[in-house]
């Protein structure tokens, strides 16, 4: 089922004395989801994500614009008539109900022309548990299974009505680093499997990145971008996004563009057919190569060796932190290890940002000749 948003708005009153006036959860939301796919809902805390999710399944009211499934207008629609499963972070489950009986709880709550035979309600629920590979556990308590297990659970109780789009909001957030890896995997399985477009909220870029479709990254209610997650880390639209994703992160520097010279402190790293201006450069910790004859020079604080790569800390009096991490294949390093470290810079790996409001400036990069030549 597509899922489009049309100018969607949500704001709540603020109970902020001293700052008053609105909190615009969402504001002027577009965008469109394709039917069938997973989509990676993410920004920083209080950014809008889960009034968006609400939003979507009906539990919140739009202030303005509206929702579309598969080209029908929802949003006048009552929940249990969206057709949507939802899991939220506190999966509560029933204690003192069967995995059985927790999953096929909201079958028996269906009412007038909706209401199911037993026999078609215990075909459901072995479906569901078989879709979450369950159907071992049915007879278990809640008590009597993992985290993990009792997330899917969760899970298979939000698909037993089969529906057209399922909402999972910080789903992993109670597990476990193991766990959280291997549900992960599962909803990503589950999902390619039924084929309901999925929406996954996480605060988490990385779990984002690792399993959706497309990703959605959001900031104060406002949508900074929409992309498959390779396209939006190689091509972010502004600073925040380039900043949100990546692990390390992005390396910022306060530039600027001189006679097509794109300059950090005195030193050119790059060419750029700009006018002169200030600039924001971002360096991916992989867009540095060691290069004694390279034009970029950090003083060197420190090495790990992690396996197959070399990171290496280093400081640079323009950085937006004290220090800056670039991750190099294992190159030699015979350079003198309490001295500066030389760079060049590979060109894919660094973006300019308007020194001022942050947005990217689209433009081709290129290297300029080393420091011996
Ligand atoms: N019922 C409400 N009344 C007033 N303000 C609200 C209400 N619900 C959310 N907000 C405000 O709207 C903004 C967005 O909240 P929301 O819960 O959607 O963010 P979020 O991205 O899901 O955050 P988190 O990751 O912390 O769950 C926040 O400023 C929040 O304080």
């Amino acid at each position: 089922m597509e899922i489009q948003l049309q100018n969607l708005t949500k704001k709540f009153p603020n109970r902020n004395r001293k700052h008053p006036g609105d909190v615009t959860a969402v504001n002027e939301f577009n965008f469109t989801i394709p039917d069938g796919q997973l989509i990676g809902l993410l920004g920083p805390s209080g950014c809008g994500k889960s009034t968006t999710l609400n939003l979507i399944c009906g539990l919140e009211k739009p202030t303005s614009g509206k929702i579309f499934f598969g080209g029908e207008d929802v949003t006048g629609v009552e929940p249990e008539h969206r057709g949507v499963g939802m899991v939220f972070q506190n999966y509560a489950l029933y204690p003192h109900l069967t995995v059985r009986k927790n999953i096929m709880f909201p079958l028996e709550n269906l009412k007038g022309k909706d209401r199911l035979s037993k026999e078609e309600m215990e075909k459901r629920v072995l479906d569901a548990a078989k879709m979450v590979s369950l159907e071992e556990l049915l007879d278990r308590k809640p008590r009597e299974l993992s985290g993990g297990q009792q997330q899917r659970v969760a899970i298979a109780r939000a698909l037993v009505k089969m529906p057209r789009v399922l909402l999972l909001d910080e789903p992993l957030s109670n597990l476990d680093a193991r766990l959280r890896l291997q549900t992960r995997e599962e909803i990503r399985r589950i999902q390619r499997e039924t084929k309901i477009t999925t929406i996954f909220v996480t605060h988490d870029q990385e779990e984002a990145l690792s399993i959706s479709d497309l990703i959605v990254v959001m900031k104060e209610g406002i949508l900074q971008q929409i992309g498959k997650p390779q396209e939006v880390y190689d091509q972010p639209a502004n600073l925040f996004v380039a900043k949100f994703l990546g692990t390390p992160p992005i390396n910022v520097f306060s530039g600027k563009v001189t006679d097509g010279q794109v300059k950090i402190g005195e030193e050119t790293v790059l060419l750029a057919d700009l006018p002169d201006q200030e600039v924001t450069v971002g360096i991916r910790p992989e867009g540095f190569v060691v290069d004694e004859d390279g034009t970029f020079s950090c003083a060197l604080k420190g090495i790990e060796v992690l396996g197959r790569d070399i990171s290496i800390v280093a400081s640079h009096p323009a950085a937006e932190n004290a220090s800056i991490r670039a991750i190099v294949g294992s190159t030699r390093l015979n350079q003198d290890m309490a001295q500066a470290v030389f760079f060049s810079l590979k060109t894919d790996k660094v973006f300019l940002f308007d020194a001022k409001d942050g947005s990217r400036i689209e433009t081709v990069l290129k290297r300029p000749a080393g420091k011996r030549s």
